[in-house]
């Protein structure tokens, strides 16, 4: 098992040792960014489109924040790797720096469920995990600014956690492939359900979970009887059982039904973005 998985590398990128190694690493980053966004309440106007005045901008400053920072990471090329994307794709900037040439990992396709992503974090994952809140107090009190930072990274974080769904089902594909090719022709979405499910796999992610953010949210110095946990173990394990677990599958299953049709336009975008920004940076020369 390597260290970390090298996306440049086919045979690297699609073993499913590494592919759940490389879940089990986003579980820590995962974890550490929602101890972070919790020392802040809920603050529910960060959420709200319009609740907070933005020059030009009529979303809710949670999405202000995202496409800002999504705008500036696509100028260095973050959503040209194969295991990001963005949550405004359609507002994403060309990167400024030269491309980089990653080999055809996937099957181009078009699944992104940032959207039902961000939906579920707002109204299911962050009221459970954050401290109750007796009122909005505005700004000067609630850290709105360090809220959505936060968010951001967390929403990030989850992202990429979902979307790896995209190599473990390529890599299921690759090690069973006349059984998916027959369910998927068949459209056998319960039988695709049923094949890339591996309950004991997931009995273990919860129960590491557990550990995990017990564990990271305890202060190693707290030698008291009943140390303090900064966050909400089970509202963490929820979170997995109930959205990002869950999320993968259906990350899984939407890329198998895509996995044998030949590619959309908007699929090609994504996967030869590098070719595209290639093509625009010799344009940009000769112009
Ligand atoms: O490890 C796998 O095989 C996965 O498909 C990932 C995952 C998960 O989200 O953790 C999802 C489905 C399986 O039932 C087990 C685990």
């Amino acid at each position: 098992m390597e260290d970390t998985i090298d996306l440049t590398d086919p045979r690297s990128a699609l073993d499913l040792s590494n592919i759940r190694y490389q879940l089990i690493r986003l579980e820590d980053t995962i974890i550490f960014h929602l101890i972070e966004r919790v020392q802040f309440p809920l603050n529910p106007t960060v959420y709200i489109a319009g609740a907070i005045t933005i020059p030009n901008f009529c979303g809710s400053f949670l999405d202000y924040f995202l496409t800002q920072q999504e705008r500036i990471h696509a100028l260095v090329r973050r959503y040209q790797a194969p295991d990001e994307y963005a949550f405004f794709p359609e507002l994403i900037p060309s990167p400024i720096l030269a491309p980089l040439k990653y080999p055809q990992l996937l099957h181009p396709n078009t699944v992104n469920f940032n959207d039902e992503l961000k939906a579920a974090y707002i109204k299911h994952i962050l009221p459970a995990a954050c401290k109750p809140q007796v009122a909005d107090r505005g700004e000067q009190y609630e850290n709105y600014g360090s809220t959505a930072v936060n968010d951001v990274a967390c929403l990030q974080a989850l992202s990429r956690r979902i979307h790896f769904g995209k190599f473990v089902a390529e890599a299921k594909f690759l090690a069973e492939t006349e059984k998916f090719t027959d369910l998927i022709q068949r459209r056998d979405i319960k039988g695709i359900m049923r094949e890339i499910t591996n309950e004991a796999v997931e009995k273990q992610v919860l129960r590491r979970l557990e550990l995990k953010a017990r564990t990271y949210g305890t202060d190693p110095g707290d030698n008291s009887k009943d140390p303090k946990i900064k966050i909400n173990v089970s509202a963490v394990v929820a979170m997995y059982r109930d959205y990002v677990i869950p999320m993968t599958k259906e990350v899984e299953v939407e890329y198998l039904l895509q996995r044998l049709t030949s590619p959309t336009p908007e699929a090609v975008t994504k996967n030869s973005h590098w070719f595209l920004s290639a093509l625009e940076t010799v344009l940009s020369f000769i112009s």
